[in-house]
């Protein structure tokens, strides 16, 4: 008789092979305790975002039952359940996001807490159309939080963390334009200088795009996260022992974060939202923006103003408002976060 054959169980080894497997805060839904500790602990568990500032923008947003509104930026989904409990059940929430990874996952994690089409539609749209996101419609409030979210920080393989290796991509949408690895290819020693400088104030801009362009021209290859970090340590191996480690960390977030901007066109769909804003608000409704960084900060500033003196805001807010020092300690990625805010006249 011909014996059956058994495949031996093959050991999986002590440690998780990759990302999906290594945290179980990635099914946080199943781990509530574990994630509740980590999020104590004044860290983000992989897989989630922690919504920021939700106090202060629900605030300066007013939302009541009924109210129809727009949160730009839907990631994981906080502040868009946040203000969906402020509807009460009435009313109606519009969310975007370029993300169609996250998106999916987060349209998913809302339905199964009851948000379905009849409160909230959610589109796979750039900010930048915010005049054709609810056609013949407008808002009573709009958020839009930008940037990126902590899952796409955290995965590798999204590229947006030197912190790990993995595809120098750098796309909020990765079904569509070019990564930032192939954008290097596209760009001589003088652009790049300069995006890393317009993009994101970088001091060391000159060393970091010659080590790039030389890698580059010498055959060398600029792929991956870590290539990357790699010629940004070397363009500053010129600073004294002590004070390079922190440079290093700083220049690679520059750097990253300048490239991120490039390649998703960030300030130009920034500038088109803010543009079109006014023209999506009721009289007396309001926008609220959270923004990471001072170049983003001017251009929300500027608008504000600009529309403000030719009377489409009746008001402004007169400064940022920062979060609180207990919010930046439970969230340091909080931190950068600057609120501003307009109410449409
Ligand atoms: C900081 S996260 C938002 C987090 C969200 N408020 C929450 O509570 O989970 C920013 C999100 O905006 C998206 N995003 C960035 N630029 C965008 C754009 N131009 N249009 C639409 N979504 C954009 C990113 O893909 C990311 O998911």
């Amino acid at each position: 008789m011909e014996q059956e054959h058994k495949r031996r169980v093959r050991y999986q080894g002590t440690h998780p092979r990759n990302f999906q497997e290594k945290y179980k805060e990635l099914n946080p839904e199943k781990y509530r305790s574990d994630v509740e500790k980590i999020i104590q602990s004044g860290k983000t568990p992989a897989g989630m975002h922690i919504p920021i500032m939700v106090e202060e923008i629900l605030d300066v947003l007013q939302i009541q039952p009924g109210m129809t509104g727009y949160d730009a930026t839907l990631g994981y989904g906080g502040h868009t359940r946040k203000m969906l409990e402020q509807l009460q059940g009435q009313g109606h929430l519009y969310s975007t996001d370029v993300d169609p990874v996250e998106s999916e996952k987060t349209r998913a994690r809302l339905a199964e807490l009851g948000y379905g089409p009849e409160i909230l539609t959610i589109r796979r749209m750039n900010f930048s159309q915010v005049d054709q996101v609810a056609p013949g419609e407008a808002f009573d409030f709009v958020l839009a939080d930008l940037g990126v979210s902590s899952m796409q920080i955290d995965d590798p393989g999204r590229g947006f963390t030197f912190k790990r290796d993995g595809p120098l991509d750098l796309r909020l949408d990765p079904t569509t334009g070019i990564t930032a690895a192939q954008r290097l290819r596209e760009l001589d020693e003088e652009e790049l200088t300069a995006l890393l400088v317009e993009n994101a104030d970088e001091p060391y801009a000159e060393r970091i795009a010659k080590g790039v362009l030389g890698t580059l021209k010498g055959g060398g290859r600029v792929e991956t996260t870590r290539q990357l970090a790699a010629i940004v340590e070397e363009a500053l191996s010129f600073l004294p022992q002590a004070e390079r480690k922190e440079a290093v960390k700083k220049s690679c977030q520059r750097t990253f974060q300048a490239l991120r901007i490039d390649v998703n066109s960030e300030f130009e769909a920034l500038y088109a939202f803010l543009e079109k804003l006014p023209g999506v608000l009721k009289s007396g409704g309001r926008a609220a923006v959270l923004t990471f960084h001072s170049g983003e900060d001017r251009l929300v500033k500027k608008a504000f103003k600009q529309h403000l003196r030719e009377g489409l805001y009746r008001e402004i807010a007169g400064d940022v408002t920062r979060p609180s020092a207990q919010e930046c300690f439970q969230n340091p990625r909080a931190r950068s976060t600057k609120l501003r805010w307009a109410v449409r006249a």
